[in-house]
């Protein structure tokens, strides 16, 4: 298929684009750079616009003689969409829209959208299925949970062929160490422990550690970017046969712990990395694990690799000498 990837100049899009490249599809890139690396785009071209730039969206969608679209492209950090909510709802939920009348316009009908577990808000259980209510907590999740109400509309109406994959916590890189993680400012847990690690000036701590969890702080639900790339794929075939809008969970089903995944760093670098205890982080529920039954039985997704040392260890070969 002739696939274009929003957003695969970022971290997961980049992965996603050497997955596709793999099994045999053509990738086109469609990114605007303001988060994203030229350098991350290896596979397939680059055409450098926004999601909003209508003219030259059409004008690739059909040069290109695009199949199916996936989309990476947002705006992704929950602080700065508590601060800016007009930005989050622009850029992710307005230019979603004309994306997707680009290709209703030009006749392209299969969509699969990264969507995230902050579309649930607080976790009323441990283990997150897709029929737990979704009450987002701040407006990167309930824009992306608009997308969500977009897509299973335009499925009933236009017989749109989508599908949202909620991602919990994305993590690793792929194995080459060509691609990886590269944010600024970096949030996430992962990759500020190992950039610390490398020698980076970057200030880590622990946030909270009276939790009610089994070492006080927070679980979560790390799933490798090469896993997420496996279940896109099988979410592309998955559309292609099954018309509608489609909801999928995508985790481990396990969590760990801050410190679970502080010690799981310490021992593949081989040193201890003092990382101090802090004070909670606004914001972050205790718990939150993917129940990715659903994503398992229905789309025959079996994460390859679920070990905290591997998803560690993959992110680690990559931090050592970041290409970009
Ligand atoms: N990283 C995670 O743990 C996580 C978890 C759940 C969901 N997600 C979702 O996965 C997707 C990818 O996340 P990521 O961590 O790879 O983010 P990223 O910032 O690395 O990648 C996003 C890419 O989209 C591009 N982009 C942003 N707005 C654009 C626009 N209007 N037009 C064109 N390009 C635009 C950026 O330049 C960047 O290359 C996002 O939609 C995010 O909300 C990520
Ligand atoms: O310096 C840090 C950074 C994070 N954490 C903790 O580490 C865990 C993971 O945090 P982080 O890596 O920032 O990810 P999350 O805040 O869990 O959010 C990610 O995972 C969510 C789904 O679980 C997605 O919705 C978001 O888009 C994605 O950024 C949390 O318990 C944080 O409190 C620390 O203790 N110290």
């Amino acid at each position: 298929m002739n696939v274009l990837v929003a957003g695969g100049a970022g971290y997961i899009g980049s992965h996603m684009c050497k997955r596709l490249a793999e099994a045999g599809h053509r990738v086109v890139v469609l990114d605007n750079l303001s988060t994203g690396h030229r350098a991350a785009v290896q596979w397939g071209e680059l055409v450098q616009a926004s999601l909003g730039d209508t003219a030259v969206v059409k004008d690739a969608l059909k040069r290109y003689q695009i199949d199916a679209v996936m989309h990476f492209a947002a705006s992704s950090l929950v602080g700065e969409s508590m601060k800016d909510p007009y930005r989050y709802y622009e850029n992710n939920v307005i230019a979603t829209l004309h994306l997707l009348q680009a290709m209703k316009d030009v006749g392209i009908d299969r969509f699969v959208f990264s969507s995230t577990a902050a579309v649930f808000g607080e976790p009323e259980r441990d283990l997150i299925d897709e029929a737990h209510s979704c009450t987002p907590i701040n407006p990167y999740g309930n824009s992306k949970l608009a997308v969500e109400l977009i897509l299973d509309d335009a499925a009933r109406a236009y017989g749109l062929k989508a599908t949202a994959l909620r991602y919990f916590n994305a993590a690793g890189a792929c194995s080459s160490g060509v691609i990886g993680e590269s944010h600024s400012p970096e949030t996430h847990l992962i990759p500020k422990i190992l950039r610390r690690a490398a020698g980076e000036s970057i200030e880590v701590r622990v946030f909270g550690n009276d939790y009610k969890t089994r070492d006080g702080t927070c679980i979560r639900d790390y799933v490798h970017v090469c896993d997420l790339a496996d279940a896109h794929l099988h979410a592309l075939d998955y559309i292609s046969a099954q018309p509608g809008f489609h909801r999928f969970n995508l985790g481990n089903g396990a969590g760990y712990t801050v410190l679970e995944v502080l010690n799981a760093a310490e021992a593949i670098i081989g040193r201890p990395l003092a990382i101090p205890y802090g004070p909670r982080r606004a914001g972050d529920p205790a718990i939150l694990v993917a129940s990715s039954e659903k994503a398992r039985r229905v789309l025959g997704w079996k994460p390859q690799r679920a070990d905290i040392r591997q998803i560690v260890g993959d992110a680690w070969a990559w931090h050592q000498a970041p290409a970009y």
